[in-house]
């Protein structure tokens, strides 16, 4: 372990100091994992991203496996996470944040797809035009007479994300101050701050909903989830709920950088990921062909 007095507990483990066992050896796995920043490294522009192909290999090999469920918790929306991750086969999305998702098969593959994509309610709709109108206001707010075309908006089906990545801080406090105002007018919209982005919701649903509709399609005995931002914590939360009431008889939360977390263990970064996913593929492997001869 690396201890390191700017990182809050817990400390920085090496991938070959994560304890496995209970994963690898579980009757059913489901191993959940955010992307950007923990498969896909942070790039400046987010059209980019894509997973590391170390990690993108060894999640291809713990999809293949029996018992074994792999599912991506994003923050994009599916379609986008789709195309940019390029998920394995048999790979289960949750999008937005929790709001949407696509399982397709259920418990040991055999029951219907789940396929959640709400519509916006008319108050839902309003709020996603008010966001935008709001957001266009900018140009006439900010000093030194930059306008929002200056700056990337992520247009999301229920949320629209405002990046302020590799921008001046003065100009990223005024963005960010400016976008959150909105919500004096309308409450209801929720304010997700993340890594260099400010985003201005209208559905409700978090990742720790996403956790838990995974554990009820997916009726694992084992989870485990890796996230690196401040809304995976509450997949953390929800993950750790589910061990604690023993709906799984073990679950694993881990962190990925150096940000506060309730999250049990933490590694470096998205290379450390593809170091660890790797490790778990070999082990998960060697267990089930174990019990199978
Ligand atoms: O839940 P995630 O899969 O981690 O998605 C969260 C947000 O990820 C993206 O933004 C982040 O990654 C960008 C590309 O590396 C980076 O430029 C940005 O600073 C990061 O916050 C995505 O653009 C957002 O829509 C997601 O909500």
């Amino acid at each position: 372990m690396t201890t390191d007095p700017t990182v809050s507990a817990p400390a920085v483990s090496a991938p070959a100091e994560v304890a496995l066992r209970d994963l690898a050896t579980a009757d059913s796995l489901l191993l959940a994992l955010d992307f950007d920043g923990v498969l896909a490294p942070l790039q400046d522009d987010p059209s980019t991203s894509r997973m590391v192909p170390e990690s993108a290999a060894a999640i291809a090999a713990l999809a293949r496996l029996p018992h074994t469920r792999v599912a991506l918790v994003s923050g994009r929306d599916i379609a986008t996470l789709r195309q940019l991750s390029q998920a394995p086969d048999g790979a289960w999305l949750i999008g937005s944040h929790g709001a949407e998702a696509e399982l397709e098969g259920g418990a040991h593959g055999a029951s219907a797809p789940v396929v959640r994509s709400p519509e916006l309610t008319p108050a839902e709709a309003e709020m996603l035009t008010a966001i935008d109108a709001h957001l266009d206001a900018f140009e006439h707010t900010l000093p030194g007479g930059h306008g929002t075309s200056d700056f990337l908006i992520e247009a999301k089906p229920y949320s629209r994300t405002v990046h302020t990545r590799g921008i001046a801080a003065e100009a990223a406090a005024a963005l960010h101050g400016h976008a959150t105002e909105v919500v004096e007018e309308f409450p209801d919209i929720r304010v997700i701050e993340g890594h260099d982005i400010t985003e201005l919701a209208v559905k409700q649903a978090t990742k720790g909903d996403g956790i838990r509709l995974l554990a009820r399609a997916g009726e694992p005995t084992a989870m485990g989830y890796l996230g690196d931002d401040v809304t995976d914590e509450d997949a953390f939360a929800a993950l750790d709920e589910l061990t604690d009431s023993r709906a799984l008889d073990s679950g694993l939360t881990l962190k990925v950088g150096s940000a506060q977390t309730c999250a049990s263990w933490r590694i470096a970064d998205p290379t450390a990921v593809a170091a660890l996913l790797d490790r778990l593929a070999a082990e998960r492997t060697e267990f089930l062909r174990s019990v199978d001869s």
